[in-house]
């Protein structure tokens, strides 16, 4: 059953034709039809929904086929038409801008509807396939293949009666070296320190953003098998220690693919299936980079509609399936910042080299979240005024950076790329001009032109900004300068331009080397 507002003249309609919905317009041919008007039924043979406007009926619900409608909906429309049309206008306002406050990023009504019906249904249903009733005795450990603060991550497999042989050796350790597990069954299994404060809490936290996502934006993460605690204590397990077990999704991260030396070529028949033809090699690069980029742009924008932030984008959180799917993982820093879940207001969990300049995802005087259902509800606002989605774009920033410049892969490019960049602060352009001449170097790589020109020459090479803005000059004049002297000048420094009169008069600094320090000041401040 439908309801549709009647352009003219002015009438609502619900039409209900059998089982199946009808428009008002339709050349429509019900026999049996009666109408209702606000005061009363009248029943008439027709051959067309049309034939109701030559009965005079210019408001009122119809009915077709006898159908009968709700009375709660029928006193609610019937309400509505005695509305006056500005009446009308600002019911429909009212409720269209709640429409978009409920449906607004991180989404009030979809996350309430997951909460309370997806959340409980996936439970229900996943506890009918025992898919939440993961054992010990499902896995086999394998080689550890990553540790973090609060996790040890393992490769392993689901033993399945059909594809590994469960052998025990002399000392009772179970062995499943003899078959070789189906990719199918390869699985990851992070174990949650013992002992180690926050880890109980961070492995909860992990476990509930998978469940989430698997529900909410599943394409975006790896695909999450469940949870389990040890029953018993052996060489692999410890009783009562929790383990969160993933589908094994790739061998390799983005990171290890950015390690390589042939980098991004080494991923191009990952991302396509195939060797690109016709297509030269840096425009290759470029198609294979931008592939990437997009699928974790897009992976950022599906999580963030749901209201999570991750908080820890970096090639190594980035597994690269051999679909050529890049998938992100380790969700153990994640925030949802619909119901505040894992937000502390002062906390920040980051890796340095890929945490944007503000630290935090929300402004650090943002109270402790209140209970979930209030949280959700002002989450809309939050969102607006804080857009803390654009901490995990910064790190996204920091990625396509360094797939783009071979020399930024390393860990300390990086970090020296961090204080290169605070230097600028944060004005990438600057950076490129400034620290790494790129402007200059198009001028010196180039053509002659016609006139044999084209090209800089030394002397204007050295009129150019990048040398203009020498903090290398400022640091050779102070590393010539006497204690005293280099005091003042740092102190100098640290001020606005216009004081550098003042070396020169109190402490007889030349004129040329006042010139110096004075161009060299806007390279040199860090
Ligand atoms: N689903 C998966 N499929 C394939 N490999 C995975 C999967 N999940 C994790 N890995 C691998 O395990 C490594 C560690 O995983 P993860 O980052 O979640 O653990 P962690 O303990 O938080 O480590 P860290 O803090 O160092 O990032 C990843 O870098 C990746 O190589």
């Amino acid at each position: 059953m439908a309801s549709l507002l009647h352009p003219t003249p002015t009438v609502t309609t619900i039409l209900k034709h059998r089982t199946s919905t009808i428009c008002f317009f339709c050349p429509l041919k019900p026999t049996n039809v009666s109408f209702l008007t606000n005061t009363n039924r009248v029943n008439t043979n027709t051959t067309k929904c049309n034939a109701f406007f030559d009965n005079n009926v210019t408001s009122g619900l119809l009915e077709v086929g006898g159908d009968h409608i709700p009375s709660f909906l029928r006193s609610g429309l019937l309400q509505f038409q005695e509305l006056s049309d500005m009446q009308r206008w600002e019911f429909l306002l009212f409720g269209g801008l709640i429409w978009i406050y409920l449906t607004a990023r991180p989404g009030v009504l979809i996350g309430a509807i997951d909460a309370y019906l997806f959340a409980p249904l996936q439970l229900g249903f996943d506890n009918l396939s025992g898919r939440r009733n993961l054992k010990t005795g499902d896995f086999l450990v394998g080689d550890k293949i990553g540790e973090g603060s609060f996790g040890v991550v393992y490769s392993g497999v689901l033993i399945s009666k059909n594809v590994v042989d469960v052998e025990e050796d002399k000392r009772g350790r179970s062995k499943a070296t003899r078959l070789e597990p189906k990719s199918k069954d390869k699985v990851i299994l992070k174990k949650v320190k013992i002992g180690i404060q926050g880890a109980e809490e961070f492995g909860e936290f992990e476990e509930w953003f998978n469940y989430r996502l698997s529900r909410a934006a599943p394409e975006t993460c790896a695909d999450f098998l469940g949870s389990f605690v040890a029953d018993k204590t052996n060489s692999q397990f410890t009783k009562g220690g929790k383990w969160l077990v993933w589908k094994f999704e790739g061998d390799r991260t983005l990171a290890d693919y950015m390690k390589e030396r042939n980098f991004p070529s080494n991923l191009e028949s990952v991302m396509f299936g195939r060797v690109l033809q016709g297509v030269d090699s840096s425009r290759r690069n470029a198609l294979i980079i931008k592939q990437i980029m997009r699928q974790i742009i897009t992976s950022l924008k599906k999580i963030h509609d749901t209201g999570i932030v991750h908080r820890d984008i970096k090639p190594a959180n980035l597994v690269v399936t051999k679909q050529g799917q890049i998938k992100l993982i380790d969700f153990g820093a994640a925030t949802d910042l619909r119901i505040g879940k894992n937000y502390v207001p002062d906390r920040t969990l980051l890796d340095p080299d890929y945490c944007p300049p503000e630290l935090y995802v929300l402004p650090e005087e943002t109270p402790s979240p209140p209970p979930a259902p209030i949280a959700a509800f002002f989450s809309p606002i939050l969102w607006q005024l804080n857009s803390p989605d654009l901490f995990d774009t910064y790190s996204a920033g920091i990625v396509l950076l360094q797939m783009a410049i071979p020399t930024l892969r390393s860990p300390a490019a990086l970090k020296n790329f961090n204080l290169e960049i605070k230097t600028c602060g944060y004005d990438l352009k600057k950076w490129s001009e400034s620290g790494r001449g790129w402007d200059l170097a198009t001028k010196l790589i180039s053509e002659r032109g016609p006139v044999r020109r084209g090209r800089l020459s030394a002397a204007s090479a050295l009129r150019h900004p990048y040398f203009l803005l020498g903090g290398d000059q400022a640091a050779a004049v102070l590393s010539k300068l006497s204690l005293s002297r280099k005091i003042i000048v740092e102190g100098i420094l640290y001020l606005k331009e216009g004081t550098f009169f003042l070396p020169y008069r109190f402490i007889f600094f030349t004129r040329q080397q006042t010139q110096t320090l004075a161009r060299a000041l806007g390279g040199y401040r860090a």
